[in-house]
């Protein structure tokens, strides 16, 4: 069996086959960082994190990056309003999205590059597509030339002509042609700022992701993934600049998740719509979140309500419970041969058919259903007078690797030392400014799960409860 991808260049699935035997090369777009997640945005970050574990797991060598996008004009937008600058606003919410998404159990990428910390590639990234002619200052912006480019439009599926309907030139851009877009945007007053051969400024956003996906693994990848609504212009962008560097294709496979609705509508910071991971995981366990995404095949729709989110956290009792009841009974089982191999066959058939699933395109929601099969058959079995331990350890064994798998844990967890200590240094940074609000909330949260605060002359000590 081979894995296969949708993979949006094509429309297709198609047999995984990467670039070097047994390494994979993947880059996934991150979070612009001006303010929490909600949970549309931990949708990309637990569905390829959970891509990322079942290519480890079927051996694969990944090699995953994801960017932060710490230079935007909504980061500086919210810097104005909090009264900070924007690299403020950044770290601050790079810090929090790293303690969100631990929480929902997504590893950390190999690298988490950083705009502000890769200037000197985008910038030279952008001077080499000027050599080439793609790419052409005006007024201290400087522009991708979309139409040098033959291919564009190959990954959204538009012609150029089609697109030229929809474009516009933007008060105070100064284009050659509507389709045209910024690579380079120069500064305006009191904004932050970087040298540059066209003076000072800062990149357009889809530069940065052509720049340091080149820098980290190269001029190819493997899989290129992100939200649905980055196809286009992101992900097209990052396309048109990247193989008019390379004159090499830049990705082989894209991976779009779906949205997250909310009454059928995509959730978005914009639309006040959303619901913030930091909110959920206050009241719930965040493995709730996780297996809820992970009951939906990742490029359907979800749509979001509370009721769906409370029967995701009854499959995951029940499946939890089924694990138990294991644990306890294994203390007590004995080593009977007699007619373990039947219960064997069924353990391995079912382990058979979740990677069947899972090859097919990741198909999260189906995997599930044979861990409720696994879960059915195992406490069939615990109504059995007599128990074996071999048959016990077989069906916990395959409970551990298949949660381990998805990123899920059996055992509700305490809370590392790490994650109370980034938690305390939240709650300072919002004491500092004065928003009480949030510190109480996170005073609460912590005493929630028995970690006590002290407040102290020296700063904040905490213990277990
Ligand atoms: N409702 C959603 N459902 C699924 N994925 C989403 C949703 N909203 C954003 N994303 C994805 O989250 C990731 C982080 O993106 P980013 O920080 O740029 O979010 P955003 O576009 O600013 O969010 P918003 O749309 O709320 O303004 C991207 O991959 C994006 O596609
Ligand atoms: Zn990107």
């Amino acid at each position: 069996m081979t894995i296969k991808i949708y993979n949006t260049l094509t429309r297709k699935k198609e047999t995984f086959i990467p670039l070097e035997e047994g390494k994979v090369k993947m880059y996934v777009c991150g979070p612009t960082v001006y303010n929490y997640i909600h949970i549309g945005n931990a949708r990309p970050a637990i569905v390829f994190d959970t891509v990322r574990r079942y290519l480890e797991y079927r051996g694969y060598e990944v090699h995953f990056v994801s960017n932060f996008t710490d230079v935007d004009d909504k980061i500086i937008k919210a810097a104005k309003e909090l009264g900070v600058d924007a690299i403020t606003v950044a770290e601050r919410f790079i810090e929090a999205f790293f303690a969100d998404t631990s929480a929902l159990g997504c590893k950390k990428a190999d690298a988490h590059p950083r705009v502000t910390e890769n200037m000197d590639e985008i910038i030279q990234f952008i001077e080499a597509l000027i050599e080439k002619g793609y790419a052409y200052e005006s007024g201290g912006d400087v522009y991708f030339r979309t139409r040098e480019f033959d291919g564009y439009g190959k990954l959204s599926h538009q012609s150029v002509d089609d697109l030229k309907v929809g474009a516009r030139i933007q008060p105070g851009e100064l284009k050659e042609d509507p389709l045209d877009f910024a690579l380079w945007k120069a500064a305006k007053e009191g904004e932050i700022s970087w040298d540059s051969p066209w003076g000072k400024g800062r990149p357009g956003w889809h530069i940065e992701c052509s720049a340091m996906a080149r820098k980290y693994l190269g001029d190819t990848i493997d899989i290129h993934a992100g939200g649905q609504d980055l196809t286009f212009p992101h992900h097209e962008n990052e396309i048109a600049q990247s193989e008019a560097l390379t004159g090499k294709m830049f990705a082989r496979y894209w991976m779009h998740n779906g949205y997250i609705n909310i009454e059928n509508e995509k959730m978005s910071k914009s639309l006040g719509n959303f619901v913030l991971v930091n909110d959920i995981i206050r009241e719930h366990d965040p493995q709730v979140l996780r297996f809820f995404m992970l009951s939906v095949h990742y490029r359907n729709p979800i749509n979001y309500s509370e009721e769906l989110f409370a029967n995701a956290g009854a499959g995951l009792e029940r499946l939890k419970t089924a694990y138990q009841n294991l644990k306890h009974r294994h203390g007590v089982s004995a080593n009977l041969a007699d007619g373990d191999q039947k219960w064997l066959d069924q353990i391995k058939a079912l382990h058979d058919e979740f990677i069947e699933k899972m090859d097919d395109d990741f198909n999260t929601a189906d995997g599930i259903s044979v861990l409720f099969e696994l879960a059915k058959h195992a406490n069939y079995y615990l109504r059995e007078k007599n128990t074996s331990t071999t048959v016990i350890e077989a069906f916990m064994k395959e409970f551990e690797e298949l949660f381990s798998v998805l990123g899920l844990e059996l055992e509700t967890e305490e809370l590392l030392d790490e994650e109370i200590e980034q938690l305390i240094k939240q709650r300072n940074e919002a004491r500092k400014e004065r928003n009480f609000k949030l510190a109480d909330e996170i005073r609460d949260r912590l005493k929630d799960m028995n970690i006590i605060l002290e407040d102290t002359a020296q700063g904040t000590r905490w213990k277990r409860g």
